[in-house]
């Protein structure tokens, strides 16, 4: 044997064991509790991460070790208001870059999404809000109210309009709330008409957007598993669900920018009301507001790449999260018959026809808002910790010094459970959000908080109010009988701690919250 081989493995395993022996003992958050694996490697937080569990394994640390847990080697959670505000605040956040773990997100270039921040990505965000300011938000409710006729028309499909009472065939709800938003988001982008409401053609897309998701989660916690290549072993069915979700992404880019260039193809190809595939010019989609957007400080626009980056990336962050909040909110409903009949008495009360229901005229509903904010809060769409790097020397974390180059981040989730800021934290209580609690609302972050903030939180308000009221006014709506409603709840037999609830609506996190059910029964109102 070559006499340097001994000698190199020796010089390893001195450099793996001083390497233990720092990370244990000797560095900067060697202090802080956690759990022992977390001291050595991203690998345990990936593993619950893959499972769908990382928002609650978060809070349960919180629960077990305290405010302050060690949940990577160089990885400081918090659970505290004042931590929340000193990461994402917007006083503070400049402090903060985003954890070089969300470049595994990236395809070719950052987008807003997954710029890691600074003047670059704020440019960026700058462009990119024209496409969903106030003034847009209002022309797309037209696109909005066009594909919840369609959702309403497949949920309350088989009951009588004469009041009978006739309840529907259950229906998944988890399904029926991604093949509206999809619609939702896809027309808003791009005005594409994929309706995956009416046709099954293109369901396909949310499912593998899904799928594609579960190996990025378990990535962005443990980037060392796409160097050493072990994600390709791991998640093939996630590899190939990507690749096909590109496939459809470059496709339907592709046939946009034709469009743009005057050349009606592909999927804008049949422009005919009929046809299952064409381009709705109701009004300017969010597509075309970007071709024409200038940052107003630095007169820059997007570049053709650009824009297809950031396009992509609506749709993706704006159809899984806004579904998983819709079905939420119907969970919640279904679950507390006082908080239903208060809802469903408030809107309709407050429109009389169905043209009545818009953004503004359900402005005034807010008890239906503090039913959409406490599920938001119950079961946050986004669970996991948005995990951001200290960048400026002598940085404060809830009063605890944290060096440069550490990374630090509030688990959206835990923080939504502390029985501090929100009592009986565990249980539904829309009256939490009219009671103008301060503290309640600084600790409340489904969209995040300061410049990284959700840019599509408007929106995503406007869809979800929109589908609710909807739903509420055109009919009612029940748990399936039987097994079939009682999916989505948690207190299964095989269920984790922190899995036991039967009153919480169970989501899986990756990247977005997935979900099972609710299955529901609709049954029609008699409207005059
Ligand atoms: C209920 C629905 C939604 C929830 C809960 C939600 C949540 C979030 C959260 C937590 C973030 C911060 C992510 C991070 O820091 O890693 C975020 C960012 C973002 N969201 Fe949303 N989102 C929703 C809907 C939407 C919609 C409809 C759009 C598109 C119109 C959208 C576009 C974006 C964008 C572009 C960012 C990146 C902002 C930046 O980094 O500057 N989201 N969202």
């Amino acid at each position: 044997m070559h006499v340097g081989i001994p000698i190199a493995a020796g010089a390893v395993a001195i450099y793996m064991a001083a390497r233990l022996i720092y990370l244990a003992f000797l560095h900067p958050l060697a202090k802080y509790p956690g759990p022992f694996l977390s001291k050595f490697t991203f690998a345990r937080a990936s593993y619950y991460a893959w499972k769908g569990d990382i928002h609650i394994d978060i809070w349960r640390c919180h629960e077990k070790y305290g405010d302050y847990v060690r949940y990577g080697p160089n990885q400081l959670l918090v659970n505290t208001a004042e931590g929340l505000q000193d990461i994402y605040g917007r006083r503070t956040s400049t402090k903060f870059l985003k954890s070089k773990h969300y470049e595994v997100m990236m395809h070719q270039a950052a987008n807003t999404f997954t710029h890691r921040g600074g003047k670059d990505h704020l440019v960026r965000r700058r462009i990119l809000a024209q496409g969903v300011s106030a003034q847009a938000q209002r022309e797309y409710e037209t696109r909005i109210a066009t594909h919840i006729e369609k959702f309403c028309g497949a949920v309350f499909d088989g009951t009588a309009t004469n009041g009978s009472g006739a309840w529907s065939e259950p229906r998944n709800m988890a399904k029926w709330c991604n093949y509206l938003s999809f619609d939702m988001m896809a027309d808003i982008v791009f005005g594409a008409q994929y309706n995956l409401l009416g046709d099954d053609r293109f369901r396909y897309v949310t499912e593998m957007m899904e799928k594609s998701n579960v190996r990025i989660s378990a990535l962005v916690q443990f980037p060392s598993l796409s160097w050493l290549r072990l994600d390709k072993h791991l998640f093939q069915e996630a590899i190939f669900a990507r690749n096909r979700f590109l496939k459809f992404v470059f496709r339907l880019l592709r046939d946009r920018m034709e469009l743009s260039n005057g050349n009606v193809c592909g999927i804008f190809e049949k422009s005919h009301a009929t046809s299952q595939l064409s381009y709705s010019t109701k009004s300017r989609d969010i597509y075309s507001r970007l071709q024409e957007a200038r940052d107003p400080q630095t007169g820059a626009g997007l570049r053709k790449e650009e824009m297809a980056s950031e396009s992509t990336t609506l749709i993706v962050a704006g159809s899984d999260t806004t579904s998983c909040c819709i079905s939420s909110v119907l969970f919640y409903l279904s679950d507390n018959p006082q908080a239903y009949q208060k809802a469903a008495q408030e809107v309709r009360s407050c429109v009389s026809s169905q043209d009545d229901i818009t953004g503004s005229n359900l402005a005034s509903c807010t008890y239906l808002r503090a039913c959409i904010d406490e599920a938001l809060r119950m079961s946050p769409p986004v669970g996991t910790a948005l995990v951001r790097e200290v960048m400026t020397e002598g940085t404060l974390v809830s009063g605890q010094p944290v060096p440069v180059g550490c990374e630090v981040g509030v688990g959206t989730y835990a923080i939504h459970h502390s029985s501090q800021t929100y009592p009986e934290p565990f249980v539904y209580k829309p009256e939490r959000w009219l009671e103008g609690n301060a503290a309640a609302r600084a600790s409340f972050i489904p969209f995040s908080a300061g410049i990284r903030s959700c840019l599509g939180k408007g929106l995503a308000y406007t869809e979800i109010t929109l589908v609710i009221a909807n739903l509420l006014f055109r009919g009612d709506f029940k748990f399936a009988d039987g097994e079939l409603g009682t999916v989505g709840r948690g207190g299964n037999k095989s269920a984790v701690y922190g899995r036991h609830r039967e009153n919480e609506y169970q989501l899986y996190d990756h990247i977005a919250g997935q979900k099972k059910g609710p299955w529901l029964q609709f049954s029609r109102r008699v409207l005059s």
